[in-house]
């Protein structure tokens, strides 16, 4: 792993290559069929049934190893305490990395395994895009070239969505975000009742919480996380997939008027193009290497994606 394993004797991770990592796979059951894959796939993301059961069967045994130890120590506690009051909290999984690496694919397909343990928990997935602050605040700031840096996230909003979640309150809500208008929707939630799995998804969740307005540090969003998973790539691919993405949204998604970049799919191909790499040059890859990267090696597992998006080397931290 060129840029993740130099020594692994020192280093706090154990590298695998995919084959490697696929028969940690064992007799784990491939529960989901191709059209349902089809449907979980975002624009871009060649993500398909081999890749399912080279990757993530693996991943999903070795989470519900995780869950069952974490709900084995809860019933300890209950014991220890000699308390049959205390309530189960959801079990958080942190999904980081760049814009474009493919979380949202990753934290879908995972919520679909998941759900389909013989247990049948109960899986929900939130992304911090309904986190930002509104555009209108954005601008008034001057933030609206920061979108997605830490400033741009309303933290304590965040942190007291998970504070809500992992003290098993019923009803907690979260705001949601538009991709189409590029703004937070004004009123809308979506609201999140005692699942038994909470997927959390977003660039920033691995960050430090440092609240925007007078710079107090605050506890970190990972602090409510029993699972930390990185999506890492080369960054020249993430950029290579950042401007394929923004190219076809031009073709499909921007043609909407309603869509906030429906100016560029009147744009000529070239004059589009340079959008996409001002987009990246100046806001998305500065975030990478400011904010996102420095956090890699904060998470629990790391996925390495190659050129055609597949997942070619895995690193788990020792325990
Ligand atoms: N301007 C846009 N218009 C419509 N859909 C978009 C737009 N930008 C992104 N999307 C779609 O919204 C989803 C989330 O996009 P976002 O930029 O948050 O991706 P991400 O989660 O950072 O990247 P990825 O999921 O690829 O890691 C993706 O499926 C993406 O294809
Ligand atoms: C919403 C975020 C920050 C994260 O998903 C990202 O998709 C984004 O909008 N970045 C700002 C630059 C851009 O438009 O690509």
């Amino acid at each position: 792993m060129d840029q993740l394993a130099p020594t692994e004797k020192y280093s706090p991770y154990r590298f695998f290559s995919a084959e490697q990592w696929s028969q940690f796979r064992a007799d784990t059951p491939l529960t989901l069929t191709g059209d349902e894959i089809d449907r979980l796939r975002s624009l871009n993301d060649p993500v398909d049934l081999e890749e399912v059961k080279r990757i993530y069967l693996s991943l999903s045994r070795l989470l519900s190893a995780h869950v069952e130890a974490s709900q084995l120590l809860f019933r300890q506690r209950q014991a220890f305490f000699n308390a049959q009051d205390i309530v189960k909290t959801p079990f958080i999984i942190g999904i980081a990395g760049s814009v474009a690496v493919g979380k949202s694919t990753t934290a879908r397909v995972l919520k679909e395994l998941l759900a389909r343990w013989p247990s049948s928990p109960k899986v929900d997935l939130i992304t911090t895009d309904g986190f930002l602050l509104p555009n209108e605040i954005l601008r008034r700031e001057n933030l609206m070239e920061r979108k997605g840096f830490p400033e741009s996230y309303d933290v304590g909003a965040l942190l007291r969505f998970l504070s809500g979640i992992k003290s098993a309150q019923s009803s907690v809500r979260a705001p949601v975000y538009s991709h189409l208008t590029y703004d937070v929707i004004p009123g809308e939630f979506v609201t999140i009742d005692r699942p038994d799995i909470l997927i959390f998804e977003g660039i920033n969740v691995l960050q430090p919480g440092k609240l925007p307005k007078d710079g107090k540090i605050v506890p970190f969003l990972s602090d409510f996380f029993d699972f930390a998973i990185y999506i890492d790539a080369d960054e020249k691919l993430i950029h290579q997939w950042y401007i394929q993405r923004f190219m076809r949204l031009r073709e499909t998604a921007f043609r909407n008027p309603d869509s906030f970049f429906h100016r560029y799919s009147q744009l000529s191909q070239d004059s589009a193009r340079a959008i996409a790499e001002g987009l990246w040059a100046n806001i998305n890859l500065k975030n990478l290497r400011e904010n996102i990267l420095p956090t890699r090696a904060r998470a629990d597992l790391i996925l390495r994606k190659g050129a055609n998006h597949l997942i070619e080397e895995v690193a788990l931290r020792k325990l």
